[in-house]
């Protein structure tokens, strides 16, 4: 087989394959967003967004500061919702879950955030610890070794687990975040920013866990980022969004999906200008406006 295709699977076909004898069907996406519009007040941030995300992939989401990435996430995991348009997960539409159908969505989900979010007044422990506690899903002898496994395998020195958040290097909280996110083993990690702040050998550091997690874990992958070499590190595809401000009432405002690769040559110029961090334009804008001011 020289095309990449895969053999025919044996066993039972899965819904989504065409049962009719022709070649099987592309399956499903775990999460499609689909024509999602979102508005505070005046502002419009996202405008019919389209996207199909497929299980075990990476997809870096990048663009300018202020373009909606973050709103995406929270968009994702039900935390926002939609002005308009639909975000399924698995097929079903999570606008329509509530209570406890919503909590059980969420724990299929790990989070790392900007500032990995870690409770200021617990220990290391009990931070990892919060999640498996807070939803019973073992006892406390599981715990302690999902929690002492996942501070190892985010390489915390033992020790470190008596700490608080207060005494920990920035690299050494986001670790603690990831080892938290992971201990629940979620199919779907959110990293938002997860590299802003750190220094290039611990940004390096968090780009090979967040890679190790999508191969050991097989975990679906959404990362906000800033940093190229996280997304030349760990994207299986990315997905950059334009300002909906600088853009007209009918573009588009995906200007890239594809894979990482090819992000240096894309045909649009401000996708190029964006990854090689080139501000000609936004520099002649500023330049204008200081003319234009009294
Ligand atoms: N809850 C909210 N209420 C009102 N406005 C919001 C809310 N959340 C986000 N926004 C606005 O939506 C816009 C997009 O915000 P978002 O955080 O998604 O940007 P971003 O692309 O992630 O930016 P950055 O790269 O700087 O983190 C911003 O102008 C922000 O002020």
């Amino acid at each position: 087989m020289t095309d990449g295709a895969s053999p025919p699977r044996p066993g039972p076909a899965r819904p989504d394959e065409d049962q009719g004898g022709g070649p099987p069907g592309p399956a499903a996406p775990l999460i499609e967003v689909r024509g999602v519009s979102m508005r505070f007040r005046a502002q419009s941030v996202l405008r019919d967004i389209n996207l199909g995300i497929e299980r075990g992939q990476t997809v870096c989401i990048i663009g300018e500061s202020g373009c909606g990435k973050t709103v995406m996430l929270k968009l994702l995991i039900g935390l926002l919702q939609p002005t308009s348009g639909s975000v399924l997960f698995d097929g079903g539409d999570i606008a329509s879950l509530r209570g406890k159908d919503l909590i059980k969505l969420r724990l299929r989900f790990g989070f790392l955030f900007q500032m990995a979010a870690l409770f200021d007044s617990l220990t290391v422990y009990d931070n990892v610890a919060f999640g498996l506690r807070e939803h019973h899903v073992c006892d406390e002898a599981e715990v302690k070794r999902i929690v002492s496994t996942r501070l190892q395998e985010v390489g915390l020195p033992a020790g470190l687990e008596w700490k608080k958040p207060a005494e920990l290097s920035g690299g050494q909280r986001k670790r603690v975040g990831l080892a938290r996110a992971l201990a629940l083993k979620p199919e779907v990690m959110l990293y938002d920013e997860p590299t802003t702040g750190l220094d290039p050998i611990m940004t390096d550091v968090i780009n090979e866990l967040i890679l190790q997690t999508k191969e050991s874990e097989k975990a679906t992958g959404i990362v906000v980022t800033h940093e190229m070499k996280t997304v030349a590190k760990v994207a299986d595809r990315v997905v950059m969004f334009y300002p909906l401000a600088r853009l007209g009432p009918d573009d588009p405002q995906v200007i890239y999906d594809g894979p990482p690769e090819g992000l240096e040559d894309a045909a649009d110029p401000r996708v190029r200008q964006f990854v090689r961090g080139e501000a000609g334009e936004r520099l002649r804008e500023m330049a204008q406006q200081r003319t234009a001011s009294p």
